[in-house]
């Protein structure tokens, strides 16, 4: 099933991620009350910091656990995480295909 799902969304992870990073974007100016990614990108620097180094050390953990399942799940999280960061910093995510791209041999 976790195999399924993922291999669904093979083909469409640009638009997934694109989209994604577009709603992120829009939070920007929204209510820190009622919007988590706006608190993550409104509050304080190391909140959101802190927040993307756990999610990282928990898809290690679910990798140690060689649970597959929660490995997909523990991977959204630190992917949302992350392309939350990229926003906060200005990085987008064109420039982050970018940089992937021109490592690509
Ligand atoms: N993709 C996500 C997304 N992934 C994770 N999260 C939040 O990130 C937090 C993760 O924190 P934790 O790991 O502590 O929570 P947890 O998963 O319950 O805990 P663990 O089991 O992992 O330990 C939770 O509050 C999740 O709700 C997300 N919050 C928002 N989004 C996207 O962002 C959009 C905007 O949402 P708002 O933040 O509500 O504006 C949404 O429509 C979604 O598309």
């Amino acid at each position: 099933m976790g195999e399924r799902t993922a291999n669904v969304q093979d083909g469409r992870i640009g638009e997934t991620l694109e989209g994604l990073a577009s709603v992120i974007r829009g939070r920007r100016g929204a209510s820190p009350e009622t919007s988590y990614t706006a608190r993550l990108l409104q509050g304080p620097e190391d909140t959101l910091l802190k927040k993307v180094t756990e999610e990282a050390t928990e898809v290690a953990l679910a990798c140690k656990d060689n649970d597959h399942d929660h490995i997909r799940y523990e991977a959204a999280d630190l992917v949302y995480h992350l392309l939350v960061t990229l926003e906060r910093y200005g990085v987008t995510i064109g420039e982050l295909a970018g940089e992937l791209d021109a490592r690509h041999r």
